[in-house]
């Protein structure tokens, strides 16, 4: 049995994670990371806690979705110790001290980092780059729908949608991203990708990226319509990077993509 520990125990993806791995065949929930308290049930036998190093000494791979301070508490702790188990990362919003801090941990611990666990969001991001290169006149515009709850903006995955469509065509994304259009803002310039942000509701993520020219447009959507699709997908290639060597990898290198 592969033993996982949960950083983010109590959140909404991470119950879904104890309730997925509660009808494994392969993987058990062992421990959970509590940041203030543990508000449900877990297994008879996992370990509860609040320290990253008993986390992680309690777990042969551990499962992130929590909050960008608390990746970054976790990533210390591999860092400053120069050891650790394979990590899952799926937490979004990171700063850019959080994102060389990923990159550090992974010379320490085969890491896995993805914005979205859905194979769709792994397939879509194929399908922008080719979309971006192919149709390099087109005007690129993403949308991106989430519950009232979210509290990063745009989320992670629409910022790796813009990545991919701007790299597809040799611009830095920094330069060229917009986010948001008010007053006398003068008209729309050739390279620049809007990622715009909606919240509302329960709606789990929705994500369009629109390519616009003159006479015709295409848009290309994917709809999460259950949350545990990305418990389920993260819990997939939990299994995937246990015996891999340190490294950042990123969900085609697990999917084969
Ligand atoms: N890559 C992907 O496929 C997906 C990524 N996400 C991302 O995962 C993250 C979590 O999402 P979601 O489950 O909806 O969020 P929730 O707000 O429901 O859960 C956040 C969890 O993190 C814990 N937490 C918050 N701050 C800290 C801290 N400083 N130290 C330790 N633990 C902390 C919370 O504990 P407490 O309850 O005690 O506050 C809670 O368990 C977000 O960044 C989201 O964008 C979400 C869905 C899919
Ligand atoms: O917070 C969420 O809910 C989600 N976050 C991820 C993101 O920021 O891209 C993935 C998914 O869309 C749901």
């Amino acid at each position: 049995m592969i033993n996982v520990g949960i950083l983010g125990s109590t959140g909404r993806v991470g119950s879904l994670l104890i309730d997925d791995l509660a009808n494994d065949e392969q993987a058990r929930v062992a421990a959970v990371h509590v940041f203030d308290k543990l508000t449900r049930q877990v297994p008879d036998g996992t370990v509860v806690t609040n320290d990253m190093k008993v986390l992680l000494d309690s777990s042969d791979v551990v499962i992130d979705f929590s909050a960008p301070a608390a990746t970054e508490a976790l990533l210390t702790q591999v860092v400053e110790n120069g050891e650790g188990k394979p990590l899952v990362i799926a937490t979004t919003g990171f700063n850019k001290h959080q994102q060389n801090l990923l990159i550090e941990a992974s010379k320490i611990v085969p890491i896995l980092y993805a914005t979205n666990m859905s194979l769709g969001v792994a397939v879509l991001n194929k399908l922008v780059a080719l979309a971006s290169k192919t149709l390099s006149d087109f005007d690129i515009e993403i949308v991106e729908q989430h519950h009232r709850h979210k509290v990063d903006s745009p989320s992670g995955t629409a910022l790796t949608l813009a990545e991919h469509a701007a790299n597809a065509r040799d611009l830095d994304l920094d330069e060229v991203r917009i986010s948001g259009r008010d007053g006398q803002i003068g008209a729309r310039t050739k390279n620049e990708i809007a990622v715009m942000a909606l919240r509302g509701g329960d709606i789990v993520g929705r994500h369009t990226v629109g390519l616009y020219n003159d006479g015709e447009f295409l848009e290309l959507n994917h709809t999460a319509t259950a949350r545990n699709t990305f418990s389920k997908g993260a819990i997939k290639v939990a299994k995937w990077i246990i015996g891999k060597d340190p490294k950042l990898y990123s969900i085609n290198d697990a999917l084969g993509l």
